[in-house]
């Protein structure tokens, strides 16, 4: 089952990986085609009725591969406003194969004839409300028609995702969708086929540029709603918070506050005047910070607990205590991985980013190869009931609830430098306060390893810093 949401998704990481578009919609148009012949008689008469988006390009595909049945095409509305290229260098080539093809201007030239069959190409997944005209007196048309309908994709009019009709939608006989079924085609009554496109299964596994879709500020958002984050960290450290909050801030987030020690905070807010720090007594974390923490994180949506936190076992049974209690969504890094097998059962809903020790401190064994670790990150995922990012030349990242694996390929062995853990921990906090977890989790791998290819480009070796400075713009690219 997929979502329209998520099948744009994987459509345009099908491009990333060199299959376009138009490639999916001979397949389609195709696959259509095929249903279309179970269904007809050698000398039926067909029509085909198309709109003016990639539904209609679909229809137009399944027209050259009909020509036994000497196809008529009505088009919805002018050639002209065809919206898409490629829907539009299909309509061409009916054009120019002399098909036989008419542009219905409006609702007064919807006869449709008496067909035997229809192929309603009308609308589909990009259907925004009610069908207008001509659109919705073509469904009625083809509801009173006697002839057999065959659907392409979704019966016009339906929404694919919940199945609901705004005011009128077709009555298909046969509704051929892509690649895998949509909700909206449930009801036991519709009878859907479910056609292979070529989408290869890689699509829904890598994380490439269609997942970038999934990030987007709504236009009139106000500050604070693209993302609030706390960063809990430092003591030993200083640098590490610091880079964590600045690559939170420069992925989107809109507040970033640093929880550090006393003795540290100075040196964190003096990295950059966009943090805001909040002070906890003493030179490391401990037990007595647990309680103002846990008010803290309640007031963002995100909390990054870990980065320059240091191993001290008080610092360490603070992280805990923190864990166990805290109810929001936490980004586990670095030194406190070690203790979330034994704070599993907190309300929480983490996303922890070990690299290959500390996976193996959560109990883990990762396995040399990432189609192995594919089963290794699952497996400790699902036992803890996290979301894991086992960071490595191959990022593998786990749903530990719904079991959904992706892998990130990007990255550059420049990266290997100190700090860009931190940085990658910041990315994620920033995304996890405006997505799921394992969405996450896997843009910001992704978007992390974007931005080091981008500096190593420029220089022969990298600083976590370069890594900040380009978060910004492969995020835009
Ligand atoms: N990955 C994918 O999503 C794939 C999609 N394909 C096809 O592409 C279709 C989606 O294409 P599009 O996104 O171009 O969208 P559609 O072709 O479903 O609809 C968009 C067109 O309909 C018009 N429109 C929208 N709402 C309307 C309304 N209420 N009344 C009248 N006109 C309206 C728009 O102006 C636009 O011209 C799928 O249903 C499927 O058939 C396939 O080719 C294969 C892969
Ligand atoms: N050889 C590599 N090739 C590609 N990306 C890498 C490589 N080594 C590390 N990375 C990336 O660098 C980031 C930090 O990983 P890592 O260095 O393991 O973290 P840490 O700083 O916690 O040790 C991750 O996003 C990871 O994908
Ligand atoms: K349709």
């Amino acid at each position: 089952m997929i979502t329209i949401e998520e099948m744009a998704v994987v459509d345009a990481n099908a491009a990333a990986l060199g299959v376009p578009r138009k490639q999916l919609m001979e397949s389609s148009g195709r696959a259509v085609a095929r249903v279309v012949r179970e269904h007809a008689e050698p000398d039926d008469d067909v029509v085909i009725v198309a709109g003016r988006g990639n539904n209609g390009g679909d229809s137009f595909v399944a027209t050259r591969f009909l020509d036994a049945y000497d196809p008529t095409v009505l088009l919805l509305g002018r050639a002209k406003t065809i919206s898409t290229e490629i829907s539009w260098e299909n309509w061409v080539a009916l054009n120019r194969g002399e098909y036989d093809i008419r542009e219905a201007r409006d609702s007064r030239d919807l006869d449709l004839g008496t067909p035997d069959l229809i192929v309603d190409g009308i609308l589909g997944t990009g259907v925004r409300g009610a069908p207008r005209e001509p659109a919705h007196t073509a469904i009625e048309r083809i509801n009173e028609s006697d002839g057999t309908v065959v659907s392409v994709d979704v019966p016009s009019g339906m929404d694919a995702n919940s199945g609901t009709v705004a005011s009128v939608a077709v009555d298909a006989d046969h509704t051929v969708t892509f690649h895998d079924m949509k909700p909206g085609l449930e009801s036991p009554e519709q009878s859907v086929t479910v056609a292979d496109i070529g989408i290869p299964a890689m699509a829904d596994t890598l994380v490439e540029r269609g997942d970038l879709l999934r990030l987007g500020r709504a236009p009139n958002s106000h500050k604070g709603d693209n993302g609030t984050v706390l960063v809990i960290g430092g003591g030993p450290y200083t640098g590490a918070p610091a880079l964590t909050a600045q690559a939170a801030l420069a992925a989107g987030a809109d507040i970033v506050r640093v929880a550090c020690p006393t003795a540290v905070a100075e040196t964190v807010q003096s990295f950059n005047e966009g943090l805001i720090t909040t002070p906890l007594t003493g030179d490391r974390l401990d037990s007595d910070h647990v309680t103002s923490l846990l008010e803290a994180a309640a007031e963002v949506d995100v909390a990054v607990l870990g980065p320059g936190l240091g191993a001290h076992d008080e610092s360490l049974a603070a992280a805990q205590s923190f864990i166990s209690s805290f109810d929001g969504t936490c980004v586990v890094d670095a030194d406190p991985l070690g203790v979330v097998p034994d704070a599993a059962d907190t309300d929480a809903s983490l996303v922890c980013t070990p690299h290959a020790g500390e996976f193996r401190r959560m109990g883990g064994d990762p396995s040399d190869s990432w189609r192995d670790r594919m089963d290794d990150v699952r497996t400790l995922a699902t036992d803890l009931g996290v979301t894991v990012l086992l960071k490595g030349r191959y990022d593998v990242i786990a749903d530990g609830s719904t079991g959904r694996t992706r892998v990130n390929r990007s990255g550059t062995p420049e990266m290997t430098v100190g700090g860009t853990g931190d940085v990658l921990a910041g990315i994620v906090g920033a995304f996890a306060s405006v997505l799921d977890p394992i969405h996450a989790a896997a843009i910001g791998a992704y978007i992390n390893g974007r931005a080091g290819e981008r500096a190593s480009n420029e220089r022969a070796s990298i600083s976590p810093l370069d890594l900040i400075e380009n978060v910004p713009v492969v995020l835009d690219a």
